[in-house]
């Protein structure tokens, strides 16, 4: 068992999860390295149905690994129905990944760029009683990634960034409501998508991964404010959260689908 909890430092990052989390070696395994050339467009996907209820945030989390902002999934207010998913499939919370400069941070990469940043909104599976359950089935979840690239700064970022000083340290959490998460996303909804994991231990292979095209902009100086947040919990040694992405994985013989010609 893994005594200890795992983390992105040298002693109990990436490159250690296999010994508590074996499936980190396994056939699903996210993130992956996007080679456009490489994706295939399938006319059969459906375009990406996202309808979230601005009301249906609850709070923000520090939770040790990354920060969260928690929704409402105990009725389908805020939904992602049709791209490459069967059913409907309720959003549970959404986080970010970045790194400690801006010349990494994101989990997906696209030949072999990264970007200083990477969003997820994450949706379970509503024919699952709850998203503990979806999470190990094959089809429990769906996560939207969204790419992030140094530019102007993004208003819409700004409530979210803005509420991180009252969540410095690891387990502090505080109220978060009437966030509408669909400002987050770019205005073209085009995807690549392909079965993959949690790219956090417990790693689970319950993950239909939908990676926007277009990335949205994020200015150096609010990439500073994710970079103020703690790994640690108040009263233990100060460690400053970053670099909390998973490299790119093997793609072990997946096909990774496009939406758009
Ligand atoms: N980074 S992730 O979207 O794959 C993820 C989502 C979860 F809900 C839990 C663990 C995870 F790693
Ligand atoms: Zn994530």
């Amino acid at each position: 068992i893994m005594s200890h909890s795992w983390g992105y430092g040298p002693s109990d990052g990436p490159e250690k999860w296999f010994g508590g989390f074996p499936v980190a070696n396994g056939p699903r395994q996210s993130p992956i390295d996007i080679i456009p050339g490489q994706t295939s467009y399938d006319s059969t996907l459906k375009p990406l149905k996202l309808k979230y209820d601005p009301s249906n945030s609850t709070d923000i989390l520090n939770n040790g690994h990354s920060f969260q902002v928690g929704f409402v999934d105990d009725i389908d207010s805020s939904t992602l129905t049709g791209g490459p998913i069967t059913g409907t499939y309720r959003l549970k919370q959404f986080h970010f990944h970045w790194g400690a400069s801006d010349d990494r941070g994101s989990e997906h990469t696209v030949n072999g760029i990264k970007f200083p940043c990477e969003l997820h909104l994450v949706h379970w599976n509503t024919k699952y009683p709850s998203f503990g359950e979806a999470a190990s089935e094959p089809d429990g979840l769906a996560v939207v990634g969204v790419f992030l690239k140094i530019g102007a700064a993004n208003p819409r970022l700004q409530k979210v960034l803005d509420a991180l000083g009252a969540i410095k340290s690891k387990g502090k959490q505080t109220t978060f409501s009437n966030f509408d998460a669909k400002t987050l996303l770019p205005s073209s909804l085009d995807y690549w998508t392909y079965d993959g994991s949690l790219t956090t231990p417990p790693l689970l292979e319950s993950v239909t991964w939908i990676v926007l095209k277009e990335p949205i902009s994020v200015s150096p100086t609010q990439m500073g404010k994710f970079r103020s947040l703690m790994f640690s919990g108040d009263g233990e040694a100060p460690c400053c959260m970053q670099d909390n992405y998973r490299p790119p994985q093997p793609l072990k013989g997946r096909k990774v689908r496009r939406s758009f010609k």
